[in-house]
């Protein structure tokens, strides 16, 4: 299908196609409480995607060295437990689980808008996806942005459902997947600094 469809024919196409799919499984399609499930199926998995078909967030930046606040050190800023799901490409099941954004502010003391890092990692996870990749697609849309920091860490810690309720059926077991760009690639101090916030901030959380 090349062109781009409206929503309204995504949702007949997709809804059609889940029809027959409950039919090869074996059920009755038009029973009462299925009637409505092929659309409800698609409006979802159109909504889970959302990211492949909208334009990639702006990332609205603030000037730190703005009113001549004094030239400290670099500041580390870590927006930490990011709720987050995803479609694991591989089964189309959801993943989810939490996502932590560090960056370190860079020369131009530029720092982002709080929540447009949180809608970044939902432009990234709304697609189908796997964890790694996740990771590393939002550490470069950091690193690429108007901030300009001087390294990007993304750390993502999320079940896999796919691993959860079919195939190997483990309950406990969760990803943990880092992405480190510029300096935190280099610093191993640098990394275990925000593992260490990660540590203190649980401890001490307000949520
Ligand atoms: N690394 C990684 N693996 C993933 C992710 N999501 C799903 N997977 C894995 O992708 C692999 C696909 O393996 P296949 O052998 O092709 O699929 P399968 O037969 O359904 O595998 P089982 O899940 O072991 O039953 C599985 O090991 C999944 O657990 C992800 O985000 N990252
Ligand atoms: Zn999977």
């Amino acid at each position: 299908m090349e062109e781009t469809l409206s929503q309204e024919k995504m949702i007949e196409e997709i809804a059609k196609r889940i029809k027959e799919i409950l039919e090869i499984l074996g059920e009755n399609p038009d029973r009462e409480g299925l009637k409505e499930t092929p659309i409800r199926v698609a409006k979802a998995l159109i909504e889970m995607t959302s990211g492949l078909r909208t334009p990639k967030p702006q990332i609205k930046t603030f000037n730190l060295a703005e009113d001549g606040l004094s030239e400290e050190e670099d500041q580390i800023v870590l927006v930490k437990n990011i709720q987050f799901s995803s479609l694991c490409e591989h089964h189309l099941l959801p993943i989810i689980g939490k996502i932590h954004v560090a960056y370190i502010v860079g020369p131009e003391k530029k720092v982002a808008g709080f929540s447009k890092i949180i809608r970044i990692v939902n432009y990234y996870s709304s697609r189908p996806q796997i964890q790694e990749r996740l990771v590393q697609q939002i550490a470069d849309a950091l690193m690429s942005s108007d901030i300009h920091p001087k390294g990007v860490m993304v750390i993502g810690d999320a079940l896999h459902m796919c691993a959860y309720v079919r195939g190997v059926k483990d309950r406990e077991a969760s990803l943990l997947s880092v992405a480190t760009r510029g300096l935190f690639k280099t610093n191993a101090s640098l990394r275990n600094y925000v593992f260490r916030l990660l540590e203190v901030s649980k401890k001490s959380s307000l949520l």
